[in-house]
């Protein structure tokens, strides 16, 4: 392989992305964590601290999963890459400019529980964001009918959520985030509450819009099958402070169907993620 100074070196076999050169002067992360820290003041103790030098490079076009054990601050972390809140020292950029506010245009959000809005249409909720963009509506109905069809949901777009099942407000909670037609997407735990079933449904599902679309994507879940199917790098997060522990580069093919978590690539990728994991645990003082 010739590219000496990019990230497809990591990955055997495939078909690759073709990251940009890593050594090039001009080559700006989708999105950098520079030495995050976070502490939290709780009332009558005294100040917990739950990030400690969190420092992350995700490239343009990577799938990028954090696990950890729960309250390592994984959705802190997340939350801070979004500008939802405040780190209490360190930077985040993304495209090489420092996030300062609100998930708006350049960065999506998708989390756990079905977040839409049960008065509004499927279509209403997906077009909600692009009100506040102040588009036009003409072009809102077509931005809107055009990623509900790239979430299969076309024929839904007149329903209210209540009449969905999880997987598919899931898919418009997903459709909702990219409608704004973010540059990176966050997610927290967005399968969490699904069955084991529909999850791998919206994996296939969501790794099939991954390789379509050109949208980074940096999701947490507790799920470490999930992780290893998904993205081409994995964060295992250790807590007590919260730190990044071990990133795990996922050398799998990067076009995969769901057999690949029976292949002994994947099950050798997933004992070393459970080893760290139960390391871990095991040296967490409560
Ligand atoms: N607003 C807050 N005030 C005080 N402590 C907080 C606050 N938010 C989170 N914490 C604490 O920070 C730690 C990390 O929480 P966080 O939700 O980020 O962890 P997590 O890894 O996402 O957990 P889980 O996997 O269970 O969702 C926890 O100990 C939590 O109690």
């Amino acid at each position: 392989m010739e590219e000496t100074n990019s990230i497809i070196m990591q990955v055997q076999d495939g078909i690759h992305r073709s990251y940009s050169d890593l050594s090039s002067p001009d080559f700006i992360y989708k999105l950098e964590v520079k030495d995050i820290c976070k502490s939290y003041s709780t009332r009558g103790q005294e100040k917990i601290t739950v990030l400690q030098e969190i420092n992350l490079q995700i490239l343009p076009r990577e799938f990028v999963c954090l696990v950890g054990t729960s309250g390592c601050g994984k959705s802190t972390l997340l939350n801070i890459m979004a500008g939802l809140i405040s780190p209490s020292s360190g930077e985040v950029f993304v495209d090489g400019k420092p996030v300062t506010g609100k998930p708006g245009s350049d960065r999506g959000m998708v989390f756990q529980g079905y977040t839409l809005y049960p008065w509004l249409t499927v279509a209403q909720n997906v077009a909600f964001g692009l009100q506040f963009q102040k588009m036009p509506k003409p072009q809102q109905r077509d931005r809107v009918c055009y990623f509900l069809d790239v979430v299969g949901l076309g024929k839904f777009a007149h329903n209210y959520p209540k009449q969905l099942s999880g997987g598919m407000k899931q898919r418009v909670a997903i459709a909702r985030a990219l409608a704004n037609e973010p540059a990176l997407l966050l997610m927290d735990e967005p399968f969490g509450a699904l069955d084991a079933q529909t999850k791998e449904q919206m994996q296939e599902f969501l790794l099939n819009l991954w390789e379509k679309t050109q949208i980074t994507i940096v999701m947490i879940t507790h799920d470490v099958e999930e992780a290893i199917y998904l993205s081409q790098r994995v964060y295992l997060m250790g807590t007590h402070p919260g730190k990044i522990q071990l990133e795990i580069p996922i050398q799998l093919p990067e076009y995969r169907d769901l057999d690949i978590k029976l292949s002994s690539e994947f099950v050798d990728i997933k004992r070393q993620i459970i080893h760290g994991l139960r390391t871990e645990r095991t040296t967490i003082n409560f």
